[in-house]
């Protein structure tokens, strides 16, 4: 469930006053996300996204998340822009909370992709990266690996918790992944950083929406090839992988934006990272959140699994992954 803050209906009606979208015919609070609180509004000519930014979207961030949405819907990429008010204002307040009127999308996120499903998604990927390489804007990632360190630290060996021995082997596999991680040589652009399927919206084959940039940054363009490979290309559990999905997924993305020999020697270990970065947000989650809070915890290990998959050297060294 995803409705932390509710918003009444006289003042959902004075907030649409201020932009020209007709009057409010009706809203419904979305389930589906974990961030934000999200609404679906109707109004008597058209049909939007109410998010308000909840504690965990900075404020300050919002503008470079509106300015590339601009941005890339601009140059044709299928993703929801806010929607300007009369002044031209896109970022307001509601309920107390920051606020956007988003412009809505159709199609459906998938829960099982097939393999031509992941091709599309990979295929968008590449054109999101075409279209970002002249965003001049920068936000350095704030989930990104310099924080891995830190947050293993804030977890700390309540890990073990979560499985025995896990603390001693996320510390190695971070110490492996640090003095493998690539520097300034790969290309760096604006990401999303967060491409699950769930961030997809897909009317059979065909990509209709890549939704939720509240994670998007700049940081190496291949590290989110590696992130959408490893969030599409496995089954729920993190203990198969589908190698024609996330061929396809590649497939998809090269021929958007062809891969160097040199994204390709280093996808491994963006990968591994990738994985390690989902398991530590996953683990501080499962950690500090209320097993019957309404908000259902991720599973952290379904991303340690994967990591055997991208370096099985290292899978093979992990008391956990045995
Ligand atoms: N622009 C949009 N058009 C259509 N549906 C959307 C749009 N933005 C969000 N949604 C719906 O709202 C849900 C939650 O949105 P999301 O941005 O993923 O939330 P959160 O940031 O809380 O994870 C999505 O799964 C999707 O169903
Ligand atoms: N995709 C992340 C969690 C972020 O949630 P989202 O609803 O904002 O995509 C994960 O699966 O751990």
């Amino acid at each position: 469930m995803a409705v932390y803050t509710q918003v009444s209906a006289e003042a959902l009606s004075d907030f649409l006053g201020k932009f020209d979208v007709g009057e409010l015919a009706s809203a419904k609070g979305i389930a589906e996300g974990v961030e934000n609180s999200n609404y679906l509004v109707d109004t008597t000519k058209s049909r939007f996204i109410l998010t308000l930014y909840e504690k965990r979207v900075a404020e300050g961030d919002l503008p470079y998340f509106m300015a590339l949405l601009e941005h890339l819907a601009d140059k044709g990429l299928p993703v929801p822009p806010a929607v300007p008010d009369r002044d031209g204002t896109l970022i307001h307040q509601l309920e107390g909370r920051p606020a956007c009127l988003i412009q809505f999308l159709s199609g459906v996120s998938v829960s099982h992709p097939t393999a031509a499903q992941a091709r599309a998604a990979g295929e968008a990927l590449g054109k999101l990266h075409k279209a970002a390489g002249d965003f001049t804007l920068d936000r350095p990632n704030s989930m990104g690996f310099d924080t891995w360190q830190p947050l293993f630290e804030r977890c700390g060996h309540s890990l073990n918790e979560i499985a025995p021995g896990l603390y001693d082997d996320i510390g190695f596999a971070l110490d492996g992944v640090r003095s493998a991680w690539p520097g300034d040589h790969m290309d760096r652009c604006a990401i999303h950083a967060d491409l699950f399927p769930d961030n997809v919206l897909m009317l059979g084959n065909r990509v209709t929406g890549l939704i939720d940039f509240y994670f998007a940054c700049t940081d190496i363009r291949i590290y989110d090839l590696a992130i959408t490979h490893a969030a599409w290309a496995f089954d729920a559990s993190g203990r198969t992988y589908d190698a024609a999905l996330g061929d396809a997924l590649i497939e998809g993305y090269s021929q958007s934006f062809p891969l160097s020999d040199l994204d390709r020697a280093e996808f491994g270990t963006l990968a591994t990272g990738a994985c390690i970065r989902f398991t530590l947000s996953r683990a501080w989650d499962w950690l500090n959140t209320p097993a019957d809070a309404l908000v259902t915890r991720k599973d952290p290990l379904a991303f340690w699994r994967r990591v055997k998959i991208y370096d099985n050297d290292l899978g093979s060294r992990l008391k956990t992954l045995a």
